[in-house]
């Protein structure tokens, strides 16, 4: 009996433990529910139930070989006894074991595998039942699908093999019974402890049994073999799963900020979408209204464009009438200038104004001569004393103008204005006071503050006569220099500075004197002229003598020089105007600084001299003989127009000194000079101008036209 029992050599036992295949502490580490714990490892629950069977298979061969030891007195009963015994002992062995069908003895795959995949299945932590991991099954996911889809079924109810069954349907009443023997849960159909041969094939069908779990639990540690490394694939796989989803869970979490911003960007854009087409509606209307109003401007542009083309038209024609209008006005200006100074050449060229200046409020208890004036041009003049009545006789003066002692300075310059005119149109104009000390030169030249003299008057009608001939195209630039005559040495009233001043004659004519080192100053304005006139006055040589109290006793020369130019006729024209207030005739017997007054006197001789010269025609005049006549050469004999006034006090004590000064006064007024020239140049055929020429009648006459 004991060698037909068929040994378990296909059982197999796991050639190395799987424990130390199994990284249980990993499988612990993240075990849940059904996963496995170190007391459930194949060592500790899986081998022993097979053990146990085997044991238990041996244990009944050893009480079978017991009971067929020779002991034939007690066979019968210990047959018996073994025969209890031993269906006994399989019922209580099944019923304390209580292992049916090793239900505990696989570990809960399908809850481990639940553990990497769905470990919400409740099918897989049944305990007792089987998951099956199909092989090649690589994620997670799908192991538990798989498993999920896996039939399940518990170890009593699986079928037995086929062998076994059908070794069971072949022995008599073992069908039914054997195959509900194992984990049917069935009560088992009790095998006669005697029917050896049914409970060997009891046990065989057992055996097979178990044989074919064991070969399937062995199957299924290959595949659990292959655990580890899908669970180390799954677990690296899941660590990459983990980081790509933090990655992910950062990139989601970027992407809402993002999406708020944007979210916020929108309705930022959208608010402001709003008001930009409101704002575009509101142009729109603007756009309409402007595009109305650009139609009508556009239409009234081109009337006006039209309009324009036919004023430019009338323009073009009015223009080329203007430039008539200029022509003709430029020529009639021309014309008046000529006539004008035709008219003064017929009063002559040099002309003598007598003034009589009246006594003073100091000088009432003076005696004064008789004056009779029987026209404006002639005065008779008669001594109050007796003596001197019957020794001079009545003596009648005949001038260009005569000037009583009310005459304003303003009836002077009406007389004056007209030379000043001439100055302008290209015109060397000379204007020299002549008279005894305290007869009245310098209030008739400088004038008193309140009351101005020819010199201011001249300033003031120069530039408002500039401005008048600015409209007809002329330009004019004013020089002046302020030179003084003293003791027969010349100064210059603009410089405090000593200088080495002399009268020399121009190159280019012999006819023109000019002051070498002199200071000249371009004046723009009647402010800046006067404060000249200021300073050169306070600079010149004043006494006090018999006849004035501040008595002149220099001759001042005072020059301006007007250069005119026209641009569009490109012409220049250049006249000057000599301002001379000579220093007082005095009597050697008053006089208190002799040499002075002999070097006045002196100079006034040589002013007579040369006039008598000029009178008689002589063929040398004497103009170098004293710097006076020197410096007003070009004035006396030259090309200019001469004015002199002749100044006399009413004084009876004055008589001799007025007589003598009116019978040179007539003199000169009979005189009878060269017709003056003007000074008129083209532009391009302007000479070099020497400034600080006191005539320039020379330069210009060889430009005469
Ligand atoms: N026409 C006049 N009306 C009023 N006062 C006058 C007139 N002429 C001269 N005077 C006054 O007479 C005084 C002498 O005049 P002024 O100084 O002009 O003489 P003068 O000829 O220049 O003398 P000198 O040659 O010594 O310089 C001054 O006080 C002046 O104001």
């Amino acid at each position: 009996m004991e060698s037909r029992l068929p040994k378990p050599t296909s059982i197999k036992r796991p050639m190395m433990p799987v424990k130390s295949i199994l990284p249980t502490d990993r499988i612990k580490a993240g075990g849940q529910g059904g996963a496995f714990s170190a007391n459930q490892t194949y060592c500790g629950n899986l081998l022993p139930p097979l053990s146990r069977d085997i044991n238990n298979l041996q244990e009944m061969d050893r009480r079978r070989g017991r009971a067929a030891s020779p002991e034939p007195a007690k066979i019968g009963n210990r047959a018996k006894l073994r025969r209890s015994r031993s269906a006994c002992d399989i019922n209580e062995m099944r019923q304390n074991n209580k292992r049916p069908a090793a239900q505990p003895t696989l570990p809960s795959i399908p809850s481990k595998v639940s553990r990497f995949g769905n470990t919400n299945s409740t099918a897989a932590t049944v305990p007792g039942q089987r998951v099956v991991r199909p092989a090649g099954t690589g994620t997670t996911g799908t192991t538990t699908a798989t498993a999920s889809s896996v039939t399940k079924r518990p170890m009593a109810a699986r079928p037995l093999p086929r062998s076994a069954t059908a070794a069971a349907s072949s022995r008599p009443g073992a069908a039914s019974g054997n195959s509900g023997s194992i984990g049917s849960g069935a009560a088992p159909k009790r095998i006669a402890p005697y029917d050896f041969k049914a409970r060997f094939h009891d046990l065989l069908d057992k055996h097979k049994v178990l044989k074919t779990k064991y070969e399937k639990q062995v199957e299924d540690m290959g595949e659990l073999e292959s655990l580890p490394t899908q669970l180390e694939e799954t677990q690296s796989k899941l660590i990459e799963t983990e980081t790509s989803l933090k990655n992910a869970q950062t990139d989601n979490e970027c992407l809402q900020r993002q999406v708020k911003q944007q979210t916020k960007n929108i309705e930022t854009i959208t608010t402001s979408l709003g008001r930009t087409k409101e704002q575009l509606s509101e142009l729109q209307v603007n756009h309409k209204q402007i595009k109305s109003e650009h139609e009508s401007l556009t239409a009234e542009v081109l009337c006006l464009r039209q309009r324009t083309e036919d004023l430019q038209l009338r323009n073009e024609q009015q223009a080329e009438e203007l430039e008539t209008c200029k022509e003709q006005l430029f020529q009639s200006n021309m014309e008046r200038k000529e006539l004008h100074n035709t008219v003064m050449d017929l009063r002559g060229n040099i002309r003598v104004f007598c003034r009589i200046r009246p006594p003073l409020e100091s000088e009432l208890a003076r005696l004064c001569c008789t004056w009779t004036y029987h026209d404006e041009a002639t005065v008779e003049l008669q001594s109050i004393d007796g003596q001197a009545k019957n020794k001079m006789g009545q003596q009648i003066f005949s001038f260009d103008q005569v000037f009583h002692p009310n005459s304003s300075q303003t009836d002077i310059f009406e007389m004056v204005s007209p030379l000043i005119q001439s100055a302008l149109d290209g015109y060397n104009i000379c204007i020299f006071a002549y008279g005894q000390t305290g007869s009245g030169k310098t209030y008739t030249m400088d004038g008193v503050p309140d009351d101005v003299g020819v010199i201011p008057r001249t300033v003031d009608l120069l530039f408002d006569s500039i401005k008048g001939y600015r409209n007809l195209g002329w330009e004019y630039e004013i020089k002046a220099t302020f030179l003084e005559i003293y003791n027969e040495v010349l100064y210059d009233l603009l410089s405090n500075e000593q200088k080495d001043m002399e009268i020399r004659m121009a190159k280019n004519n012999r006819n023109d004197i000019y002051v070498s080192n002199i200071t000249e100053e371009t004046v723009t304005d009647p402010h800046h002229l006067r404060k000249l006139m200021l300073t050169a006055k306070m600079n010149r040589a004043t006494a006090s003598t018999a006849g004035n109290e501040r008595s002149s006793r220099s001759h001042a020369v005072t020059k301006l020089q007007l250069i005119g130019r026209h641009a569009e006729k490109q012409e220049v024209s250049v006249g000057s105007i000599n301002l001379v207030d000579l220093a007082g005739s005095e009597s050697p017997k008053t006089s208190i600084r002799m040499t002075e007054t002999k070097n006045i006197n002196r100079s006034l001789s040589e002013l007579t001299n040369v006039i008598l010269a000029l009178l008689q025609k002589q063929d040398h005049i004497p103009y170098r003989n004293s710097k006076l006549t020197h410096l007003l050469m070009p004035s006396l004999g030259g090309n200019s127009k001469t004015l002199m006034f002749i100044n006399v006090s009413p004084f009876q004590d004055c008589f001799q000194e007025s007589v003598k000064s009116l019978r040179f006064a007539a003199s000169v007024n009979s005189c009878k000079m060269s017709k003056a020239k003007r000074n008129r140049y083209m532009n391009s055929s302007l000479p070099a101008h020497n400034s600080s020429s006191l005539g320039s009648s020379s330069i210009c006459n060889s430009f005469e036209k």
